[in-house]
């Protein structure tokens, strides 16, 4: 009844369209009948030939498009709607391919430890993310390389590395607010994500590429990051290859980009090793196992994905870390006695070890991690069927898995309240604490992909950094940034929303990534002493 329901609501327009085409050409009448006579086809396809030995696929009127507009408008709310009519596998049409959902921490488990004969990343990625990144790495290249590429990136993030890295975050942070015209004076209001998108190139370029990168990002390399971005927009998974202005471009940016670390690198063999703790020293100085040094190219290609894939992520993360402060101005204030009790008053300059002083601050972004994850969808191409534990359903090698930790992250029945914003929930016996299920890390059963023991069991509601072969290397990289950044901000301002309410704004998932929907304002004021 209700998928008869929803038939005859989406089919009313377009007959009313239909009857309308009576004063219409020939032509015309021909091509609706045409139209008409598709949809039909794949309504009854859909009603009367099912295939028991698939999963329910969500319903829809037009072939190809399918669901792609409800997805992209919301994708965690049409994950959990098709999950309360479907159940928690269920297969949408996006943009003429079947994607299968599997939510919960089976349906992660299930796509993200999947083996690598079942199951591939650089099907999916690699028609967006080479044009970007560049030749030979990442997904332009076989998981074993990758595998060894992230070894690389991995040993360089080492704790000695973050220990030179605070001091310089906490600096360009200083600087920033210093500089900065729209923060003169002691109070404004601000559009919050465009300052942390600045925020984050800085620190992120100042400590993985060297100064001497970083003092490119204020002249040329902001501009040409800002044309590399654009070859990230959804659309590109169709038209990646088309001569269209934004990709042209996107491929001089690559190649001006790539060529400027290339040159640096160069420069940096002729003065000789200065000690730098950066990704670009160390990556110059790596071999793979049969031998060959990283070439500069494949160099200057890590360092693009680096920054880019820390980029949207950290930089939507420190966004709404910033809206939901403003939206608990007491919140703040309780960060800024923590470290006042941790510190000392005086709060004297901020190093590693003054990190894991600061539980709260800790907690403050593994919450909104919880309910802000920046990347909803986490996809593969199937390889080869994949039986679905517990039911008579294969997934055919035509379809692409989708995995979506954010709708586990959202699920009462490992998060009480799960939509409210709550960092204690992270302390043990709080009321909101998560429910036995949702594991610390150091609990996980570990397994070596080939770049270092990561914990595997992706069967866990919370997974903002995903998990098995393709997890994040950057997570602990992206708590210090973030942490430091968060400590260095509550040291200087008080924040809160500029109409005084508790609101918060909604999301923008129009990129691949998901951001706060702008303007997000806030409205900052400076402490006394700051
Ligand atoms: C809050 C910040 C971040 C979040 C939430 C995040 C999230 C993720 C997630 C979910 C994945 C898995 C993607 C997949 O399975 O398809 C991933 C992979 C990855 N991330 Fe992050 N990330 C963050 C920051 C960073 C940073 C700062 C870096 C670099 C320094 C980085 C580098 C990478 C790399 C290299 C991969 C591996 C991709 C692969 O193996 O296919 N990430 N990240």
């Amino acid at each position: 009844m209700g998928v008869l329901q929803d038939i005859s609501v989406q089919l009313e327009p377009l007959a009313q369209r239909f009857f309308q085409l009576g004063t219409a050409s020939q032509v015309g009448v021909v091509f609706a009948s045409a139209v008409g006579l598709i949809i039909l086809l794949n309504v009854v396809q859909q009603i009367f030939f099912k295939n028991p030995n698939e999963p329910p696929v969500v319903f829809h009127l037009v072939p190809w498009f399918g669901s792609t507009v409800t997805y992209g408008i919301d994708p965690p709310k049409f994950l959990k709607a098709n999950r309360a009519k479907y159940g928690d596998v269920f297969t949408f049409v996006l943009l003429g391919k079947k994607t299968t959902v599997m939510v919960g921490p089976q349906g992660n488990d299930f796509i993200l430890n999947g083996k690598l004969k079942d199951v591939s990343a650089e099907d999916i990625y690699t028609p967006l993310t080479t044009p970007v990144f560049g030749k030979d790495v990442v997904y332009d290249c076989p998981n074993s390389k990758l595998m060894e590429q992230k070894k690389f990136m991995k040993i360089a993030l080492t704790t000695e590395a973050f220990r030179s890295y605070v001091p310089i975050i906490a600096d360009e942070v200083t600087t920033y607010f210093k500089k900065n015209p729209d923060f003169k004076g002691r109070s404004g209001i601000v559009d919050i994500p465009k300052k942390m998108a600045q925020l984050t190139i800085f620190t992120a370029s100042h400590t993985l590429q060297g100064k001497e990168i970083r003092d490119q990002i204020d002249e040329t390399l902001a501009d040409l990051y800002h044309d590399l971005d654009m070859g990230f927009s959804p659309i590109n998974f169709v038209l990646h290859w088309a001569p269209l202005p934004w990709n042209n471009r996107r491929d001089h940016a690559q190649r001006t980009v790539a060529k400027i670390y290339m040159d640096t690198m160069k420069s940096r063999r002729q003065r000789g090793d200065d000690g730098a703790q950066d990704m670009m020293r160390h990556l110059m100085n790596s071999t793979y196992k049969d031998g060959t040094p990283v070439p500069d190219h494949e160099v200057a290609h890590m360092l693009i994905a680096l920054l880019m894939a820390g980029q949207h992520s950290s930089s939507s993360t420190s966004s709404w870390i910033m809206l939901r402060l403003a939206q608990h101005p007491e919140i703040m204030e309780e960060l800024y006695q923590e470290q006042v009790k941790a510190l000392g008053a005086d709060l004297p300059p901020l190093t590693y070890e003054d990190l894991a002083k600061l539980p709260l601050h800790a907690n403050i972004i593994k919450e909104t991690l919880r309910l802000h994850a920046p990347i909803h969808s986490v996809m593969r191409k199937v390889k080869s069927p994949m039986p679905v534990p517990g039911s008579n359903w294969v997934i055919p090698d035509t379809h692409t898995l989708l995995a979506a930790p954010v709708v586990s992250a959202t699920d009462p029945a490992y998060f009480p309240n799960p939509d409210t914003w709550d960092p204690h929930r992270w302390e043990a016996g709080n009321p909101n604490a998560p429910t036995s299920i949702v594991r610390s890390e150091e609990d996980e059963e570990k397994f070596d992909y080939g770049y270092g023991l990561v914990s595997k069991g992706a069967a866990s509601p919370y997974l903002p950094f995903g998990a098995g072969r393709h997890r994040c290397i950057g997570e602990q990289f992206a708590n210090v940034q973030l942490q430091t950044i968060v400590a260095m901000i509550v040291r200087m301002f008080k924040f809160s929303n500029p109409d005084g309410s508790r609101n918060i704004v909604g999301t923008d998932y129009q990129s691949l990534f998901s951001r706060p929907l702008e303007p997000a304002n806030i409205r900052w004021e400076r402490r006394e002493n700051a």
